[in-house]
């Protein structure tokens, strides 16, 4: 792991509470465009730095998804360093509400919604404590598959001229609330649904509900299928599994899924499409600033659906080389433009 930079965000907070043993990283990538909005995560990290470094990917992302999506609001993200320990109801809540502390400090520099590992009623504790939060009333991720998923047919429209998914197999990485929805939108567009998940109970009932098959942990991103879509941890492409992938698109719903960004091109070395995640999982910012703007289904949709002409266009505009960098292009403009 490179060491972290702490000045390439524009605030990274540690917070420690005695009291409850949380211990949490608010990075705030960039103010630019509005508040810091991005979710929290809650897992185990091996070390503080990986914790961190984590916390500051996942923030900058956040400035270029509200970016490319037209967004008004910076990147953020923030996380909470799962310790092992059993937590019951009341546990939880006190780490949530120690942690909301932490985030009515930022007085609304920080706008916290759900990510891996933390649900609509954490967001409620968090917001019970003053803090503005997202995603409390309603939950974010069936329109987060929702774009990820059009966002996943105009990339094997492109790689493979497929004007849908019928017929072709998709594996899904972790099929917990967007990874499952994704499963649900794949099948139904006539594809061969394989999932994996660490909760093997979760894989099961998402495979017999697609009528789709479980693979190993193990074996989900190197099996032999159309599309990967990673949707749970970061960093699954690396440059040690980019060899062994047998797909011809690489389209999910998880946040930073490639170590480095020269696994992109390594990635077209191989004649792999790569979606950048960033523009595909937009769908779930998209539905609360539709919520906090009062937009009408329609508007919300047509915004979600937008996704996939945005994917296609990068596709074309990169030609060839590396759509990442075009969609960063269009982000960066459109940051130099609000600072002028
Ligand atoms: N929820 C949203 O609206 C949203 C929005 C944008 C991006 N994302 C990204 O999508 C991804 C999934 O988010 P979610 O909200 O569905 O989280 P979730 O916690 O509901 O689901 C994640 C699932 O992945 C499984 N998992 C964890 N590690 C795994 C591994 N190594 N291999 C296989 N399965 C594994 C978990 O058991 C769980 O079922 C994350 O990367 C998140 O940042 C989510």
């Amino acid at each position: 792991m490179s060491a972290i930079d702490p000045w390439a965000s524009e605030q990274v907070i540690t917070y420690a509470d005695r009291t409850t043993g949380l211990r949490a990283v608010i990075a705030i990538d960039d103010t630019t465009l509005g508040p810091g909005f991005g979710g929290v995560r809650w897992r185990p990290y091996p070390s503080t730095e990986a914790a961190v470094q984590e916390a500051q990917r996942l923030a900058r992302a956040m400035t270029y998804k509200h970016a490319l999506a037209e967004l008004p609001y910076g990147g953020a993200k923030s996380v909470i360093l799962a310790d092992g320990a059993p937590r019951d109801d009341a546990a939880r809540r006190a780490v949530f509400e120690a942690f909301g502390d932490a985030v009515a400090r930022t007085h609304g520099l920080y706008i916290p919604g759900v990510d891996m590992g933390t649900t609509l009623a954490d967001m409620e504790v968090i917001r019970s404590r003053g803090a503005r939060v997202y995603c409390a009333d309603a939950d974010p991720s069936p329109w987060t598959a929702r774009g990820a998923y059009v966002a996943m047919r105009a990339g094997v429209r492109h790689a493979c001229g497929a004007p849908t998914l019928d017929g072709l197999t998709v594996a899904v990485q972790g099929v917990g609330n967007v990874g499952g929805e994704l499963a649900r939108l794949a099948a139904r567009d006539g594809a061969r649904v394989l999932v994996a998940d660490v909760d093997a109970e979760r894989a099961a009932s998402v495979a017999a509900e697609c009528g789709g098959e479980v693979v190993g942990v193990a074996e989900v991103v190197t099996c032999e299928c159309d599309v990967l879509a990673p949707s749970a941890v970061a960093r699954v492409v690396t440059a040690d599994v980019i060899p062994l992938l047998r797909c011809r698109v690489v389209a999910g719903a998880a946040n930073d899924v490639l170590d480095d960004p020269s696994c992109e091109r390594a990635l077209a070395q191989r004649g792999i499409t790569f979606v950048p995640d960033f523009v595909a999982n937009a769908g779930g910012v998209i539905h609360e600033h539709a919520r906090a703007q009062a937009w009408t289904d329609q508007q919300l949709t047509e915004a979600v659906d937008a996704i996939g002409p945005r994917v296609t266009d990068l596709l074309e505009d990169a030609a060839g080389g590396s759509p990442v960098e075009a969609a960063l292009a269009r982000g960066r403009a459109r940051l130099a433009a609000a600072r002028r």
